[in-house]
């Protein structure tokens, strides 16, 4: 999970010289494979060269200056050959994102595009003063792009190729912003505040005990930038008790963790409200015809439609400006394809940031944008079906954050009312309510050839089929199907997770979910 996390950390730490700019260091993950060692040398030559060009520079005319000899007086000549330099960075940004295969896409997804974004489509005009015979003369002002064009080799593949416009990261405050942009839904207040505030101090006392993950990178052990848990409900009366054990031991990156604890009951109450709200937008949305369509797995209140239970949960405990987690999808294994995931925020506020992974097909045509979603305490995101086969959501560090006064005061039996953690807290609670399918529990897992079981992850930079009928393109709210029938993934795949916990050793297993042969189901529509 902490994939991208990971690889910037133990990247920055091969540096010499630090570098502060996540995307320059996400370039170089990206041209090298993933391979941390490689890009940290890269980084270290392009260090030494860029230092090399300096010190040349400062030899040499500048290209503003040799374009237009007149202007070095008309305007400072600063400022121009600062333009200048910035040139053959655009142009590494475009050929690294051209040059990004979709392995390493799928492992660090926003690296180039978004460093691209952020700088290569600017509308500023560069007016150029050009002077002959020493009288200075307007000419036509210059976007970057045509700048760029005219720099360009005639011959190199960029040239022909369209890029797709790139927007800035969006901020996207208002449950209707959410709803219009990504598959997910915002509740900014969703349960009543004197429990979200018991539950905010059940979690925080809970976590005393929660850990850190662990897992084997390439040749050493990191450590996830955030503590964690898992909670497995008790069976809704009138049902079998699922065997949530095993699913729970390999929770995590395939670590064997304790047994999941049962959900505190302020943990239960607030599932009740949350599955209630879930369950109504489910009715109401578009259904993908590999979402679980079972019988409804809480026969309590036949009145009421229950699509979907809440039957485990995982909490992390984001301490501080700097705790975070990584771009991830989350894993399938023993939530099957086109999960709902419920994701509810207590404490300090926090930014969640989502991204789509675009299809290796569309490449050309449009590129991703980074949404940015301020959740509040007491707030409740919903990730719907597609939002883990077509977005990838992080938690990144922030500069600032303001401190969380509770409502209410603390129970004397978990802490005092002047208790700092409590009283004025920096840390943010998550707890992401899922519905552990019947049909993909974990004796029903694939194991690897290490004899460990595999994880179940989306294809989804090839997502799209052409023959199957289906429902709404993710992110499009009330969508009709569209006519080309082209929006469901045709791949998952099943893969080797044993190299996480087992010094970083796995047997490189793969193979195709095939839900037929596999037994799984029953499923919406297949
Ligand atoms: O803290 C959050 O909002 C996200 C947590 C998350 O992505 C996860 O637990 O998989
Ligand atoms: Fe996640």
């Amino acid at each position: 999970m902490e994939d991208t996390d990971t690889l910037l950390a133990l990247l920055s730490s091969l540096l010499d010289h630090p570098i502060s700019d996540h995307a320059v260091l996400l370039d170089a993950l990206v041209k090298h494979d993933g391979n941390v060692e490689k890009a940290a040398r890269y980084l270290s030559r392009e260090n030494m060269r860029g230092k090399r060009q300096a010190q040349k520079r400062k030899r040499t005319a500048s290209l503003d200056d040799w374009l237009s000899p007149c202007t070095s007086e008309a305007s400072p000549s600063g400022t121009r050959s600062k333009n200048t330099s910035k040139l053959p960075s655009k142009r590494a940004a475009a050929a690294s994102s051209a040059s990004a295969k979709s392995v390493q896409d799928d492992l660090i997804p926003s690296s180039s595009t978004r460093r691209a974004s952020s700088s290569s489509h600017g509308k500023t005009s560069r007016e150029t003063s050009i002077s002959l015979s020493g009288s200075p003369c307007k000419v036509k002002p210059v976007t970057n792009n045509e700048f760029m064009n005219i720099l360009r080799h005639p011959n190199s593949s960029n040239s022909s190729k369209p890029v797709p416009p790139k927007f800035p990261p969006l901020t996207l405050g208002t449950p209707v912003l959410v709803s219009d942009h990504t598959p997910c839904t915002l509740h900014p207040s969703i349960l009543p505040s004197e429990l979200a505030c018991r539950l905010f101090y059940t979690m925080m006392n809970e976590s005393r005990d929660w850990k850190r993950n662990k897992w084997w990178l390439f040749d050493r052990v990191v450590e996830s930038p955030h503590r964690t848990s898992f909670y497995a409900r008790g069976p809704a009366s009138g049902t079998e008790s699922p065997d949530l054990q095993e699913a729970a031991q390999y929770w995590y990156n395939g670590r064997p963790t304790a047994p999941p604890s049962a959900f505190p009951p302020a943990m239960e109450e607030a599932c009740e409200i949350i599955e209630r709200v879930v369950n109504g937008e489910m009715g109401r949305r578009k259904r993908f015809p590999l979402e679980w369509g079972g019988a409804p797995p809480d026969i309590d209140n036949p009145a009421e439609v229950i699509l979907w239970r809440a039957n485990v949960a995982a909490a992390n405990r984001y301490e501080g400006t700097k705790e975070s987690v990584g771009f991830h999808s989350d894993q399938l294994t023993n939530l099957g394809p086109y999960p709902t995931i419920a994701s509810l925020s207590l404490g300090t506020s926090r930014v969640f940031r989502l991204r789509e992974v675009i299809p290796s097909n569309e490449k050309d045509k449009r590129s991703a944008r980074t949404y940015n979603i301020p959740l509040q305490h007491n707030s409740l995101v919903i990730m719907h079906a597609s939002c883990q086969e077509t977005f990838k959501h992080a938690v990144p560090p922030q500069n600032t954050i303001d401190l969380f006064h509770p409502p209410f005061p603390p129970p004397p039996s978990l802490f005092s009312p002047e208790d700092v953690e409590v009283a004025s807290s920096n840390s943010r609670i998550n707890i992401t309510f899922r519905f552990y399918r019947p049909d993909y529990r974990a004796e029903l897992t694939p194991r690897c050839r290490c004899g460990v079981p595999c994880i179940l992850r989306p294809d989804m930079k090839n997502r799209y089929t052409d023959n199957k009928a289906t429902s709404g393109t993710s992110g499009e709210r009330n969508a009709e199907p569209p006519s080309t029938k082209k929006d469901i993934v045709a791949k998952y795949w099943w893969t080797c997770y044993a190299g996480a916990q087992n010094e970083g050793k796995g047997c490189n297993f793969w193979k195709v979910m095939d839900v037929t042969a596999e037994g799984r189901g029953p499923f919406v529509e297949i």
